[in-house]
């Protein structure tokens, strides 16, 4: 049979909606054995790297899988946790609470859960489950504030690779970004404050996002125009003059130019320039991971540091926190608007008899 069919499906079933958050994926250890396939499929993805197929064949196969892996599970051994991933424990989390909000509003009818776009669980295993308890109205939200290619792109590829293969489609609702809401917005801006209430100003905040390479953006991605919006409203909210904040990007990976300005060289440039105490945040990413407490909270930190800072701080990101949850609920909400819930399917039910079904 070419197409799949939905696993324990009865005609008696009830319709569902189901509610599905995704974010990028983590390794299952910190070991370099773990991380191999997991860069291998994160790297193989067209999405995520834009270069010619065969050429990137062997750069990947010949260089990067064999000198990365070890490399990146050292930096993973220093946020790994007796829950494992930051990533993936916080990710769990944001569906527990998603879950519990959904519950109170909706009882039975909205199925919530999590999967990974590269490891486990994969898009695919959780569209399965969901679909096996009666699920036929999908929202997917990518849990990516601002819209890129490379994250929320391929989101949506992996939803729709699955749904090549599937025979029953649900209906789809596809998030595609939240990086200008007023709740996301004030969420970050209570963040940064309640803060400052214990920490007391710095002299700049820092907005610091994961970088892409410059080419996406010349070739139309808007990821870059989103967020300089985050930060531009954020600044607002916060009543921050344009000397108080700047925005910069992380994580660079390879050769090319990347979106500027660099996070890491902003660091090692601001003490020269006079400043000596900063707050940083990523905007960017709405669970704590590698990127944020390791390259951010261990790694820029060091580089400020030596070069004559004096006061680092980050800001962790919105996590599982109940005003993040709340943020999230609502974009849940909206997408629901118009799909009926509690429905006994009739038209179903009138098939079942006319093919005299017994289930
Ligand atoms: C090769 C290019 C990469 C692009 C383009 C890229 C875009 C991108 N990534 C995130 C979010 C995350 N990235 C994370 C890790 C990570 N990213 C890359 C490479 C690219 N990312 C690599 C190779 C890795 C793995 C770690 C490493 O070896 O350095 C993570 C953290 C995952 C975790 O387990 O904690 C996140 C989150 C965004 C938002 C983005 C584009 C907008
Ligand atoms: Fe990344
Ligand atoms: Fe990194």
């Amino acid at each position: 049979m070419k197409y799949k069919s939905n696993t324990g499906f009865t005609h008696a079933q009830k319709d569902k909606i189901g509610v599905l958050i995704t974010n990028l994926g983590t390794p299952e250890s910190p070991t370099a054995t773990a991380l191999r396939p997991y860069l291998k499929e994160f790297l193989s993805d067209p999405r995520v790297v834009e270069v010619p197929k065969a050429i990137w064949w062997f750069v990947l196969n010949l260089i990067i899988l064999n000198t990365r892996p070890k490399k990146s599970a050292e930096a993973y051994a220093t946020v790994w946790t007796d829950e494992g991933s930051p990533l993936l424990s916080i990710t769990k989390a944001q569906s527990k609470a998603l879950e519990a909000r959904c519950k109170t509003e909706y009882g039975d009818d909205v199925v919530v859960d999590y999967a990974m776009r590269y490891g486990n669980p994969s898009v695919s295993s959780v569209i399965d489950n969901m679909l096996a308890k009666g699920v036929r109205k999908l929202v997917v939200l990518p849990l990516y504030p601002q819209y890129c290619a490379s994250t929320t792109g391929s989101t949506f590829d992996a939803v729709a690779a699955d749904f090549t293969k599937r025979r029953w489609l649900p209906e789809l609702r596809f998030v595609n970004n939240y990086h200008d809401r007023d709740s996301y917005i004030t969420a970050l801006a209570n963040k940064v404050k309640a803060h400052w209430s214990t920490h007391g100003k710095a002299q700049k905040l820092v907005l610091s996002y994961h970088g892409i390479p410059k080419r996406y953006l010349m070739n139309g991605d808007p990821y870059h125009c989103e967020c300089h919006k985050t930060s531009r409203l954020l600044a607002e909210k916060l009543g921050l003059a344009h000397d108080e904040y700047m925005t910069t990007f992380q994580s660079r990976f390879g050769r090319e130019e990347w979106l500027t300005p660099y996070t890491d060289e902003t660091m090692k440039s601001l003490p020269d320039k006079g400043v000596k105490s900063i707050q940083v945040m990523c905007p960017g990413f709405s669970a704590d991971c590698l990127e944020t407490i390791e390259e951010i909270g261990e790694e820029n930190r060091e580089y400020f540091m030596e070069a004559g800072g004096e006061k680092y701080e980050y800001i962790p990101a919105l996590n599982s926190d109940d005003e993040h949850m709340d943020v999230i609920f609502d974009i849940v909400k909206e997408n629901l608007h118009g799909w009926q819930l509690g429905g006994e399917n009739a038209l179903r039910a009138d098939l079942a008899r006319a093919l005299g079904a017994t289930k």
